[in-house]
């Protein structure tokens, strides 16, 4: 599972730049409502240019799984992130495709949907479990912190699942932001960028020193 990923890169040259900064995941964004959308060529296009130099997480919002399964076989991702209201069966539904289930947990949220973890067979959990900021109006990419005080005790109740914390995560705050959650990983989409959709290269790279010093996997 990734430790560091960037995410809704829409063009060659910033999947590129992102993969050269060290992330070792970067996401393609198929949400038609978000400014980080791209096509299946596109996606596809990544794929030939990068291959194995980097993780390919495709990110969807309330599709159907046959979908998800047939753009997952078309652009060859190396996982997939659910990002929307997907019920957690959605996970076994998409097997053998490794599935990032993102959640917007805030306050007694994380206790109900800790239940809903607790009752699913060891085979059904997901690959790993990323944390969002809870905004109304918003799956994601809003830019604001997720709820860092509810995952104190996340070690308690994940069953083993990683956890990847997102949410307004900036080179300036990551580090902090680890050592509040002490997360497997960190994603961040609008934190690296000069505007929705455009990766900022010197934010890209000083996002990911930061994390990669953070999360103590050290410089490239
Ligand atoms: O980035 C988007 O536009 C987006 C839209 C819909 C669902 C998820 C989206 N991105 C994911 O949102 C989180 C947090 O983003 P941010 O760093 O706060 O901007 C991140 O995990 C993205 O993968």
């Amino acid at each position: 599972m990734f430790r560091v990923k960037v995410c809704g890169v829409t063009t060659l040259d910033d999947a590129a730049m992102v993969a050269d900064a060290g992330a070792d995941a970067i996401g393609l964004n198929f949400y038609a409502k978000s400014p980080r959308c791209v096509t299946p060529e596109f996606a596809a296009q990544v794929r030939d240019r990068l291959g194995d130099r980097v993780q390919r997480i495709g990110l969807f919002v309330n599709e159907p799984p046959e979908r998800i399964g047939q753009l997952a076989d078309e652009c060859g991702f190396t996982a997939i992130q659910l990002h929307g209201d997907e019920p957690l069966s959605m996970v076994a539904e998409l097997r053998p495709w490794p599935v990032v289930l993102a959640r917007r947990l805030a306050g007694p949220n994380t206790a109900v949907f800790a239940e809903e973890l607790a009752a699913l067979p060891a085979d059904a959990l997901p690959a790993a479990l990323l944390v969002d900021a809870a905004v109304p109006g918003h799956y994601g990419g809003s830019g604001q912190q997720a709820d860092w005080q509810a995952l104190t005790d996340h070690d308690q109740w994940r069953r083993g699942v990683p956890l990847i914390l997102a949410g307004g995560l900036r080179p300036y705050n990551v580090a902090q932001a680890v050592a509040a959650v002490r997360p497997h990983g960190v994603d961040t989409a609008s934190g690296v960028e000069s505007s929705p959709g455009v990766k900022d290269p010197r934010l890209t790279g000083q996002f990911v020193a930061a994390a990669r010093r953070a999360l103590g996997i050290g410089a490239l």
